[in-house]
């Protein structure tokens, strides 16, 4: 598929991953470099961050990051069928409007009856499996749970890579929420401009 950065990976879709669910795809960017571990990045999908642009979340900056990555270096990045975090669009444009009304992006989801985060890897699992079988892989993320995850289900992870730190006024309290909850992100990027200057 021709992207409008010059890059030509290969879509590649699924129809029997374990849940059933349609709309996980993965684009495969060609590897320059075949000596070291090759990089992969698990997005969960964001219509608001990803098509529309929406600074409350960084997801479409790290999108955008690991496909300019994969087109340089090569990579795998799959794209899974998770908006808000497993919960659906319906329900993450619920949780904004409770994050407006002051609690983080987290206690919104329990206020709403969900788990902190509803996501599960076993699909991203089965489509390392297929694309890069036996293989061990560096995971661009920085969430350390998704390499807990696909180590459960049987995906060596060799190495997370860290992604970009993509804050602004809009976001900063979502990621200070991220890092709370142990995402790894420098706290000191998370400041308020005339903080992080002091
Ligand atoms: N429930 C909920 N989901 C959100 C919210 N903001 C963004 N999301 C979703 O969160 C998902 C991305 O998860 P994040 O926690 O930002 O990051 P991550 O995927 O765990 O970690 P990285 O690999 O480092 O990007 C996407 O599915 C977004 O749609 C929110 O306020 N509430
Ligand atoms: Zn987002």
């Amino acid at each position: 598929m021709p992207l409008a950065n010059g890059a030509t990976p290969a879509m590649c879709t699924f129809d029997s991953l374990a849940d059933r669910r349609d709309g996980h795809f993965a684009l495969r960017f060609a590897a320059q470099d075949g000596t070291q571990a090759p990089l992969v990045r698990i997005h969960s999908s964001c219509v608001t961050g990803d098509m529309l642009g929406s600074e409350r979340c960084d997801c479409g900056p790290q999108l955008r990051e690991s496909i300019d990555l994969f087109t340089r270096r090569g990579g795998v990045l799959i794209y899974l069928n998770q908006e808000g975090r497993g919960i659906g669009l319906t329900q993450k444009i619920d949780a904004y409007a409770m994050q407006d009304g002051g609690l983080d992006t987290f206690a919104a989801n329990r206020a709403l009856g969900f788990r902190d985060d509803e996501r599960d890897y076993l699909v991203a699992a089965q489509i390392i499996d297929v694309l890069l079988p036996g293989l061990a892989i560096r995971l661009l993320t920085n969430n350390p749970e998704k390499a807990v995850a696909l180590e459960y289900y049987g995906i060596q992870v060799e190495a997370c890579i860290p992604t970009g730190v993509f804050a602004t006024a809009a976001n900063r309290r979502y990621l200070q929420a991220k890092l709370a909850a142990g995402h790894v992100l420098p706290a000191s990027s998370l400041m308020p401009k005339s903080k992080a200057n002091a």
